[in-house]
């Protein structure tokens, strides 16, 4: 039997979801990461089936045909995916976390709707940035992206914040502790249910 929940937390790039779903994963007993898929090659330390599933071109392609994902996704040259399989295999025994962007998101929630499994079981977060600085001062903070990259992502942040109505849950980004004391109280009220 099926008993455990997925809760998806999306928002835009440099919202914060990566840093609190690791806190979540690190700290709350009971709840483990949903290990998506990728085309790209493993980096230094990656581990395949741990980090990622790392398939080739060719793969992944047949799994798309094979309706084997829930969501897929090009990015740059790579391809991106959540397999049905890994959702199904694992929520038989845990919670699951699952950190996608929001257009993935989008993607899952149409695609779990029609999905029996999953009825009942998803609940979807958004991680809101408390304002437009505060997203660019993170994006920048990071170190990660170059200057025309932050500019870029600052664009896709501002319609993707219009998507917030369509999530179950909306966390307005406070400091790090506030937003996993959120994300944990959410997860305990759906627990409670
Ligand atoms: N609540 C917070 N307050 C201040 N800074 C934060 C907060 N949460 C995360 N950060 C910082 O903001 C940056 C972006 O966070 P993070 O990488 O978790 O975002 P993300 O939404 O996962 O981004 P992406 O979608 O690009 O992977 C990081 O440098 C992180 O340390």
């Amino acid at each position: 039997m099926n008993t455990g929940h997925l809760i998806i937390v999306s928002g835009p790039a440099g919202s914060g979801k990566t840093t609190v779903c690791d806190r979540m994963l690190a700290e709350v007993p009971g709840v483990q990461r949903v290990v998506t898929s990728t085309t790209r090659q493993p980096r230094t330390g990656e581990v395949d089936t741990i980090d990622y599933y790392f398939f080739d071109h060719e793969t992944f392609k047949s799994k798309v045909e094979a309706g084997e994902f829930y969501e897929h996704a090009h990015v740059h040259s790579n391809r991106y995916g959540t397999l049905k399989s890994e959702i199904k295999n694992k929520l038989a025994a845990t919670d699951l976390l699952l950190n996608i962007d929001v257009q993935g998101a989008a993607q899952m929630r149409e695609t779990a709707q029609n999905d029996p499994l999953l009825k009942g079981k998803i609940t979807t977060v958004f991680i809101m940035p408390p304002s437009i600085e505060e997203l660019e001062a993170r994006l920048r903070g990071r170190g990660t992206d170059a200057e025309d990259e932050v500019q870029r992502r600052m664009q896709v942040a501002i319609e993707e914040m219009q998507q917030s109505q369509f999530y179950d849950h909306t966390i307005l980004s406070g400091s790090r502790d506030e937003d996993f004391a959120a994300l944990k109280k959410i997860y305990e009220a759906v627990k409670a249910k």
